[in-house]
């Protein structure tokens, strides 16, 4: 498995003000979307083109096109819903599925309770967006699913990352291949499993809900 911590000041300068407990949620969703498509940038290095050629006005050229079938986006429900568009603005005509899942606050445990994507995944590549990977359970399950159902390169674009869950990923799904992209490598997970120093609950800082 690859991380990229994406360093850059504009990034560091957004995470900033989005770790702030005084951020309201719709500056909160602003700054998501604005983070989201400045870690596209480089999330989406690795995208599949093919060469073709085109036209100027002066004359003929090689250029490139995003290959078929387009990447896939996987937004994970409730949290990644918020950076679906800061996504798609860098790739409009990719396809979208959906994957809601929502980890148990005792246990940990993530369980899955909804998946809407194609059954057959066979050799594409695949942007999986949540913006925490706290203790990486949530993510080790989404990227199993979609390497079961045939995807060859998954690319899990997040704000924050914590070393224990990267850890998990690194375990759980070595030799696989994966790619995370984040914004920040934190420090540690606290006893009740939230990132530190991180920026809180994800979904309820979007959303302005607990739950
Ligand atoms: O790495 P993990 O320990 O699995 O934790 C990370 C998950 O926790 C949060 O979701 P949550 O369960 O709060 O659901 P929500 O997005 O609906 O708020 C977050 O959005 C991740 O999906
Ligand atoms: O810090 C954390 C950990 C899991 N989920 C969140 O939303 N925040
Ligand atoms: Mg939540």
């Amino acid at each position: 498995m690859r991380i990229h911590v994406v360093d850059h000041p504009l990034v560091a300068h957004k995470l900033s003000t989005l770790r702030d407990e005084r951020t309201d949620s719709p500056t909160f969703r602003r700054l998501t979307d604005e983070l989201v498509t400045l870690l596209a940038y480089e999330a989406t290095r690795d995208v599949r083109t093919d060469e073709v050629e085109i036209t100027t006005p002066v004359a003929v050229t090689t250029g490139v096109r995003l290959s078929y079938p387009r990447p896939l986006v996987v937004p994970i429900l409730r949290a990644g819903l918020g950076m679906l568009d800061g996504m798609t603005r860098l790739l409009p005509t990719a396809e979208v599925g959906f994957l809601g899942m929502v980890r148990n606050e005792q246990t940990l445990e993530a369980s899955t309770y909804a998946t809407r994507m194609p059954d057959d995944l066979s050799g594409r590549q695949v942007y999986v967006l949540d913006p925490m990977l706290a203790t990486g359970g949530t993510l080790v399950a989404a990227i199993k699913l979609l390497i079961e159902r045939g995807a060859t390169d998954v690319t899990a674009v997040v704000l924050l990352a914590a070393p224990e869950g990267v850890a998990v990923m690194e375990q759980e799904l070595a030799g696989l291949p994966v790619t995370v992209v984040t914004a920040a490598l934190d420090e540690r997970l606290n006893e009740h499993g939230y990132i530190v120093p991180g920026l809180g609950d994800a979904g309820d800082r979007l959303y302005g809900t607990a739950g």
